[in-house]
């Protein structure tokens, strides 16, 4: 395992899901944090997606003691360095350019990169990653895709991705390659910008229960 993996995986301590976030406005990004470390989700996602995503990143890391925030959608090295610079704890990309290995190789901040094929996966383990997002996890093949990777790339774990729910994140937490699963459905958009954060709070504890 690279020493920026055991990195990630330290951060991430056993938590079985990532909330994948998209904060449409700056201000909901602390009770959102709160909400979901008050569950049992510490560690969340923050996609760079909307114009406010770093200055959430920010405000969490700022106020919201027990975060371990990591920055999503990072497409190129220049958002690298930017979530990087903006305090994010680990980067996570939808899938792996020869840039944005490069840009991670140079940084101490461990980037968890998308892969689906076998030649991807193979790229990223040539830059000497071993923990993987699998995305977009349901819509390229689901568990069983999955599965079938295992007896090839032995020594590489994942993080699927894309269209999971409590109805089928245990059919990828039961596989031994599968570390965490990643999703949106923790902090729905119709909560957020109601100001849920009770059933934020609600769901993410279901979710940190699911190992
Ligand atoms: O932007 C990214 O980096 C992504 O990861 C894309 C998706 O938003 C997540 O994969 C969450 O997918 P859902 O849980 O199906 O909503």
């Amino acid at each position: 395992m690279s020493s920026k993996t055991e990195k990630l995986l330290s951060l991430l301590d056993g938590q079985p899901v990532i909330p994948v976030l998209k904060i449409e406005e700056a201000a909901h990004a602390v009770p959102l944090a709160r909400a979901l470390a008050k569950g049992g989700l510490r560690v969340i996602e923050i996609t760079l997606r909307t114009g406010v995503a770093l200055e959430s990143i920010r405000r969490v890391i700022g106020e919201v003691e027990d975060a371990v925030v990591g920055a999503g959608t990072i497409l190129d090295a220049r958002q690298f360095e930017e979530a990087a610079h903006a305090g994010s704890k680990f980067i996570v990309s939808p899938g792996v350019t020869r840039e944005l290995l490069a840009a991670a190789g140079d940084s101490p901040v461990p980037l968890l990169p998308g892969a689906i094929t076998p030649g991807e996966i193979m790229m990223a383990r040539e830059a000497g990653l071993d923990f993987l997002k699998f995305f977009p996890a349901e819509q390229a093949g689901g568990a069983a895709f999955l599965k079938a990777l295992a007896s090839p790339f032995a020594g590489i774990r994942f993080c699927p991705t894309g269209g999971i729910t409590t109805a089928n994140a245990r059919d990828y937490l039961g596989l031994p390659n599968v570390i965490c699963v990643g999703g949106s459905w923790v902090a729905p958009d119709a909560m957020v910008k109601a100001g849920d954060w009770a059933g934020i709070e609600k769901l993410a504890r279901e979710a940190a229960g699911m190992k």
